[in-house]
């Protein structure tokens, strides 16, 4: 398992590299992050968050945990103008909900692990997530769309969940 950088950690605001080749050394990471989001019970992992800042992004949202994608060097359009509001949170500041607006529609252009394209239209929750994760390779965390109060609050939640999370670990 890989260990997930915290907001605030200033790690997570580094602006991800793109993949240039997809070496054995990249498979690798891939099935560590997948691993590591299945074990985080998350629906998505972004390469920033393992504290590795290239262009790469995992998802998987089926039920069963049999479904996961791979997007490398992924850039998202959104398809639609309107926004729509959804609960997100983010592995990286955990036990942190919130509503954020994004477009519900939008064109992920990619290459998966083996280096074949991906060009596609998504929606829904999909649509959300690829856009939470697109966030992360910029260094932007849902956080920073809410308002300073909210962002005090999260960071003060983190530092609860971190140190109950330490003191379970050390028993
Ligand atoms: O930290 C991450 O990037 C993974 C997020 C991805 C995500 C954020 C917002 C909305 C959808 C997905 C984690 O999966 S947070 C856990 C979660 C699971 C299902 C639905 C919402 C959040
Ligand atoms: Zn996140």
């Amino acid at each position: 398992l890989l260990p997930i950088l915290s907001y605030p950690d200033p790690r997570l605001r580094t602006i991800a590299k793109p993949v240039k080749e997809v070496t054995a050394e990249i498979k690798t990471l891939i099935s560590d992050m997948i691993e590591t989001m299945y074990d985080a019970q998350g629906i998505g992992l972004a390469a920033s968050q393992v504290d590795r800042h290239i262009q790469l992004i995992v998802m998987d949202l089926s039920e069963d945990k049999s479904a996961p994608r791979v997007f490398i060097n992924p850039k998202v359009t959104p398809l639609v103008e309107e926004k729509q509001p959804y609960e997100e949170g983010c592995l990286s500041v955990p036990d942190v909900y919130d509503k954020v607006e994004r477009p519900n529609k939008v064109r992920i252009e990619a290459l998966d692990e083996n280096g074949d394209v991906i060009d596609e239209v998504v929606e829904g929750l999909l649509a959300v997530c690829i856009q939470h994760e697109m966030d992360h390779l910029n260094g932007v965390i849902f956080v920073d769309y809410l308002s300073r109060l909210k962002q005090t609050r999260a960071r003060d939640k983190v530092r609860k969940v971190l140190k109950i999370r330490e003191k379970q670990g050390a028993q």
